[in-house]
């Protein structure tokens, strides 16, 4: 196993940085919200507002995908969708497993929102023996033991890691030798991967521990100007190191 860390260049072999390949889902929700509303067209001031992006930010975004709107009319709605969900891989349908079905696997697995976003709960998996059979959102629990058939039989890529810290190199390693290639990991845990797996680490308690510090600056614990003190965070702070990016970070 080689190191930790999702080994990705800060930019993609196509020429889209990973800072808006990060913004992209935000603002394909907004773009769809449009959609559903019937809204033709957009003017990227409106669409930066309701993805909560600095609209030049959008813009050049945009360009790397070679979307660049027409003046006076803006964005058609549709056709971004269409080219943000394209640039995202979302036109296919891809199958994912979710390992650890305890509170929070299921209620990943009771999320509708993976299904129209194009993530179909292919298996639950849990090694607790009691569990199997067991139908958790609708779908039958499988045993750990049956993992790498699931993967295999299903063609499944993408991997969600719900199981306590302690399990969760384990199942990330079987995982990967099994064919998964993607990992989204909920367990408080550094992964350690090979080359060419891409891992996310999704931690709430790192994003509360964030806001807690904002929280802290606020209520003037720590003066503007004293010295040492880390100068006042821009307003988009907490969102990540480039801003506008979602709370899901890099393994
Ligand atoms: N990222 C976040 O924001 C966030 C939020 C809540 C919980 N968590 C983390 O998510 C994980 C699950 O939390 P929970 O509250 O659902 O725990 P839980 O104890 O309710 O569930 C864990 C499940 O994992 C199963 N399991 C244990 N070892 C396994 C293995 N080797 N293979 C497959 N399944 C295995 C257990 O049988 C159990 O069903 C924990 O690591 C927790 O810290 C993360």
């Amino acid at each position: 196993m080689a190191t930790g860390r999702t080994h990705r260049p800060a930019t993609r072999s196509r020429g889209i940085p990973e800072a808006t390949v990060a913004r992209l889902p935000l603002y394909l929700r907004a773009l769809t919200a449009l959609s559903e509303r019937s809204v033709p067209t957009v003017s990227s001031e409106e669409l930066a507002a309701a993805a909560g992006v600095n609209s030049a930010k959008l813009r050049k975004d945009f360009s790397y995908l070679g979307s660049y709107g027409t003046r006076g009319v803006g964005y058609d709605v549709e056709y971004l969708v269409y080219q943000i969900s394209r640039e995202l891989g979302l036109t296919q349908d891809w199958p994912v497993v979710i390992v650890g079905i305890g509170n929070l696997g299921a209620a990943l697995a009771n999320y509708g929102g993976f299904a129209s976003r194009g993530f179909r709960v292919a298996a639950l998996i849990d090694a607790d023996p009691a569990m199997a059979g067991k139908p958790v959102a609708g779908i039958p629990v499988q045993h750990t033991d049956e993992l790498e058939k699931i993967i295999d039989d299903n063609g499944v890529s993408i991997g969600v890691i719900a199981t306590p810290a302690g399990a969760a190199q384990q199942v990330c390693d079987r995982l990967v030798a099994a064919g998964v290639t993607s990992i989204l990991n909920f367990a408080p845990t550094v992964l350690s991967v090979p080359d060419g797996v891409d891992v996310r680490k999704v931690d709430l308690s790192i994003e509360l521990q964030i806001l807690a510090f904002h929280e802290q600056r606020k209520a003037g614990e720590e003066a503007a100007g004293e010295p040492g003190a880390v100068p006042l965070a821009p307003k988009e702070s907490g969102k990540g190191p480039d801003g506008d990016v979602p709370a899901v970070m890099p393994a």
